[in-house]
């Protein structure tokens, strides 16, 4: 599927891994609207990208997504400024040992909302045409590392939910693929939380050995996980898939055994 002329909305789209998709998205031609939570970033993020992909192509929208009523309007925003959705990417994460509750809801609740949101705007089931749904989880959902256990639960979570809903979409015939995308450590922003005990709260103390297994993984960047995600997008083959990426193995996928498929 080509997303030229396709409409895009990308939650935490203004730095990192967001961003990264943000840029591939509108290099491949399709106009897309940044959804997140940070005002100043946002405006930076949208005059940088005015400036190299032409001012009618994104909009920068400020969301909290754990707040549902503005979550729901930065959807209907998007469709009244662009015409349509396509593609709903549900990026928006933090990294909170110590306010674990705001963990679930950002990086597990608000990616539910934003799943359902999408299927609003793009399932027939709600006479739309169709369109494509991928949930950002984290390798972290295939390992149980002592360093963030709540945040590690989030991301099971999410794959759990995602192929659930894959399945769903078929059932219902809802015209919608719903995949997940698991990177390992990605050189953004959100790896610095390890170094805040407003983050890590009592898991502060495992800080040496959590940059020992960075040391051991390695670290992506940010562009290799939008070249993933574009492929998510784009082939038409994939619904319920489990897309991993790391050092060692590159974009790969997670195989399920077959009674679970
Ligand atoms: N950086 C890494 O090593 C990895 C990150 N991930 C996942 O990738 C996703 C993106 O992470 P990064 O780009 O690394 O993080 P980041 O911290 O660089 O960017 C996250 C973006 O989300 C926004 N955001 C945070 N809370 C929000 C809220 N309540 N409402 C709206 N926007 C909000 C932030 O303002 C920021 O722009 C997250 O879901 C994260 O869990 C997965 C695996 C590895
Ligand atoms: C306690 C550390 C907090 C600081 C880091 C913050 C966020 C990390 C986010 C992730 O989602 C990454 C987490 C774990 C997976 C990483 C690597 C696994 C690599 C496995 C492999 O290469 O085979």
């Amino acid at each position: 599927m080509s997303v030229m002329g396709r409409v895009a909305l990308v939650t935490g789209g203004a730095q990192g891994i967001g961003r990264a998709v943000v840029e591939a998205l509108l290099r491949s031609g399709a106009k897309v609207s940044v959804v997140d939570i940070n005002q100043s970033c946002g405006d930076v993020c949208k005059s940088e990208l005015d400036a190299e992909f032409g001012g009618d192509n994104c909009a920068f929208i400020q969301c909290d997504v754990t707040d549902g009523h503005a979550l729901r309007d930065a959807f209907q925003k998007t469709v009244e400024l662009f015409g349509r959705l396509d593609i709903v990417i549900n990026n928006a994460g933090i990294n909170n040992e110590k306010n674990w509750e705001k963990t679930i809801d950002v990086n597990l609740t608000s990616l539910i909302k934003g799943t359902y949101l999408g299927l609003e705007h793009m399932s027939r089931e709600h006479g739309k045409r169709g369109g494509t749904i991928v949930n950002v989880s984290s390798m972290a959902a295939f390992l149980h590392s002592p360093h963030q256990p709540v945040y590690t639960a989030t991301k099971h979570g999410v794959i759990g939910f995602t192929r659930a809903m894959a399945d769903a979409s078929i059932l219902g015939n809802y015209g919608v693929r719903i995949n997940a995308l698991c990177p390992a450590f990605v050189d953004t922003p959100l790896l610095q939380s390890v170094e805040d005990e407003d983050n890590m709260g009592k898991f502060i103390k495992f800080k040496e050995d959590f940059k020992r297994s960075m040391d051991k993984f390695g670290v992506l960047q940010p562009s290799l996980i939008a070249e993933g995600m574009m492929t998510l997008i784009t082939d038409p083959s994939l619904n319920g898939a489990v897309m991993k990426i790391t050092c060692s193995k590159g974009i790969h996928f997670h195989t399920y055994e077959p009674m679970s498929t």
